[in-house]
């Protein structure tokens, strides 16, 4: 029977330490400011959204949801970004992704401030990250490596099959478990005989939004497996890519869908907020 590695519970631990960072930042007479920008009316993004304003509440950083129609050019949104570059108050700046199909993601993410980019998505902040650099580290990736470090899961020395390639998870969580020691394997949504891969791994994370993708069949016995897929079952429900049930009496530690990866994404989103009010006041300071 396998740990089960509770995301909820650990984000809540980290929000509250957070929290006592800006007092302390407020005290100086900081207050982290956070603008996410939402463009269209996706209902996840508007789930997302709202739990990052709570976290923000919660923590004491102002946050402000910047609402653009679905009809609003690439041009406006661009100009708009710009505009928040320049404003002082704004330390972090999100675009909630996905964007509508006629609007060029990476242009826009390209358009936020270094900076501010406190989902770590712009060019320079990836680059840094591939080169050790000091930079804001994407949320999601983030939060599963502070998922395993908080729940003493050792990485260095370990193989860790990672499945899914994407910008957001896959590529960067693979340079972040590298950088911590890891052997790492990239499979993804068209590795053909997936098993013979995770069949070898310490570690899986699996990143691909198919239900039932891993199985008991896929693991060798006491393997950790982190499930960061957000997938809607038939009657609803929000699922993962593992088969919970089945893998939960072969792992070692397992994470849940919901109330694993998802929280920390939200955690390390506010973490990052609050760096970029840190760094923003030591440059104006020097
Ligand atoms: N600009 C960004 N866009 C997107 C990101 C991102 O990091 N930056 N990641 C995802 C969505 N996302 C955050 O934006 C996100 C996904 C899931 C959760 C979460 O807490 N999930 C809960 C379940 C929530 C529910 O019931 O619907 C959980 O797993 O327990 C938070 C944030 C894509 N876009």
């Amino acid at each position: 029977m396998a740990q089960l590695i509770d995301g909820k519970k650990i984000a809540s631990d980290i929000r509250q330490e957070l929290k006592g960072e800006v007092v302390q930042l407020q005290e100086q007479g900081i207050r982290p400011g956070l603008m996410v920008i939402f463009v269209g009316h996706n209902p996840a993004s508007e789930s997302y959204i709202r739990g990052k304003v709570r976290a923000a509440t919660e923590i004491g950083i102002a946050s402000e949801v910047l609402r653009m129609g679905e009809e609003i050019t690439e041009k406006q949104l661009l100009d708009r970004i710009e505009e928040l570059n320049q404003d002082e108050a704004v330390h972090g700046i999100l675009v909630q992704l996905p964007l509508p199909k006629h609007i060029d993601e990476l242009k826009v993410i390209e358009a936020i401030s270094p900076e501010k980019d406190v989902d770590g998505f712009t060019p320079i902040n990836v680059g840094k990250m591939m080169t050790g650099l000091e930079c804001y580290l994407p949320c999601t990736p983030f939060g599963i490596m502070q998922l395993l470090e908080r729940s003493n899961v050792t990485i260095a020395g370990k193989h860790v099959v990672v499945i899914g390639r994407s910008n957001i998870v896959g590529k960067p969580v693979s340079m972040l478990l590298q950088r911590a020691n890891a052997t790492v394997t990239m499979c993804h949504s068209r590795t053909p005989d997936l098993a013979t891969f995770t069949k070898q791994a310490d570690i899986i994370v699996s990143a691909v939004g198919r239900i039932g993708l891993i199985t008991a069949d896929h693991l060798k016995e006491g393997a950790v497996v982190i499930d960061v897929a957000m997938n809607r079952n038939e009657d609803g429900k929000l699922v993962g890519d593992v088969l919970f049930d089945e893998v939960f009496d072969k792992a070692s530690a397992i994470t849940p869908v919901p109330g694993g990866v998802g929280p920390m994404t939200i955690a390390m989103l506010m973490h990052n907020t609050i760096e970029a009010a840190k760094r923003a006041s030591e440059d104006s300071a020097e």
